[in-house]
């Protein structure tokens, strides 16, 4: 084989980083589609949702995660271990610390975390550089270069990014690309997501049930998609997709928050949710939607296997 031949580089990346640091943002901006789910609010990106960016040299494969959470209930744990895993699969691990933040405790944890796993390319991201001047970035960086200092990670790179205005995302593109092993295309072109649709669906549901309530409710909405599927009988050119959901919550006063005065909110809820499923599905949406009350399914192993943790 002569050098001519060009390379093709496949493989996964991570984005970790605390909670609200821009990770999701950065995926979607990547990936150039909407795929993970971007909040204003914190810890929404509960399941690993993985975007793929295709490119004619090389395959990278995003794959989100929760923040490092510290474990406090048996959820908890559970999203730390999936953290754990995701990051020991992967080629290439990113740590997001935005800009206009200090770098403070939670980072250090996080990169404390990042280094005990098998060392392989760690790249330090500033994100959200479109918020701060030239002389806030410089200390920043200086910042992050000492934490690795500090915590022995070494940085492979330190790159400002500003996913919202899309300042060096494709350096970050080509940086992250030139780090992957060689290897072939690991996932047919097209193809955005392996996420199931399920689990997105349930994602968007979740979401919707959580918008103005998320102080009150943050870890104790579950939601679980029964069934999903187009309806028999329609026109070809007017297709239905049908979606049963369950969505869980631990005590009757919860129910009560999310049905609202009369049944107000829940009717928003489900409308909000069947728009967005709507918009990422691309066909129209028949939602049926039931909320139960599954006591401390936080705590209850059979429970949170039952709704897929
Ligand atoms: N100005 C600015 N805001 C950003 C940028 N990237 C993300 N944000 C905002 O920061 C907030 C958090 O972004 P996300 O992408 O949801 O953060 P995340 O790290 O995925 O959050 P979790 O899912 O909670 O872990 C949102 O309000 C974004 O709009 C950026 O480059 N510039």
């Amino acid at each position: 084989m002569s050098d001519e031949q060009p390379t093709f580089r496949s493989g996964f990346a991570c984005l970790v980083g605390r909670p609200n640091t821009g990770k999701s943002t950065l995926t979607n901006a990547l990936v150039g589609a909407k795929i993970a789910i971007a909040s204003s609010r914190p810890q929404t990106t509960r399941h690993t949702v993985r975007g793929i960016v295709n490119r004619p040299d090389a395959q990278l494969v995003m794959v989100d995660t929760p923040g490092l959470h510290k474990p406090r209930t048996l959820l908890g744990e559970r999203l730390n271990d999936i953290v754990t895993t995701t990051l020991g699969e992967v080629d290439i691990v990113g740590v997001c610390m935005p800009a206009d933040e200090k770098v403070g405790p939670g980072d250090r944890f996080l990169v404390a975390e990042v280094g005990k796993i098998r060392r392989r390319p760690t790249v330090a991201i500033a994100t959200k550089a479109d918020l701060v001047d030239p002389g806030r970035m410089a200390e920043h960086l200086l910042a992050i270069q000492q934490l690795g200092t500090d915590t022995g990670i070494e940085w492979d790179e330190i790159v400002p990014v500003s996913a919202r205005v899309g300042q060096q995302v494709d350096l970050l593109a080509d940086l992250l690309v030139g780090r992957l092993p060689e290897g072939p295309q690991l996932y047919p072109d097209g193809e955005l997501t392996d996420e199931p649709e399920e689990v997105l669906v349930a994602e968007l549901i979740r979401e919707a049930a959580l918008e103005g309530v998320r102080d009150e409710l943050p870890h104790s909405i579950a939601v679980l998609v029964e069934e999903m599927g187009l309806r028999e009988g329609r026109p070809e050119n007017r297709p239905l997709l049908d979606i049963y959901a369950n969505l869980y919550v631990e005590r009757p006063s919860q129910k009560a928050i999310i049905i609202g005065a009369g049944g107000s909110r829940l009717r928003r809820v489900g409308t909000d949710a069947r728009k967005q499923i709507e918009a990422i599905l691309g066909t129209p949406v028949y939602l049926d939607l039931h909320i139960k009350v599954a006591k401390d399914w936080q705590r209850d192993p059979k429970q949170l296997r039952k709704l897929g943790f």
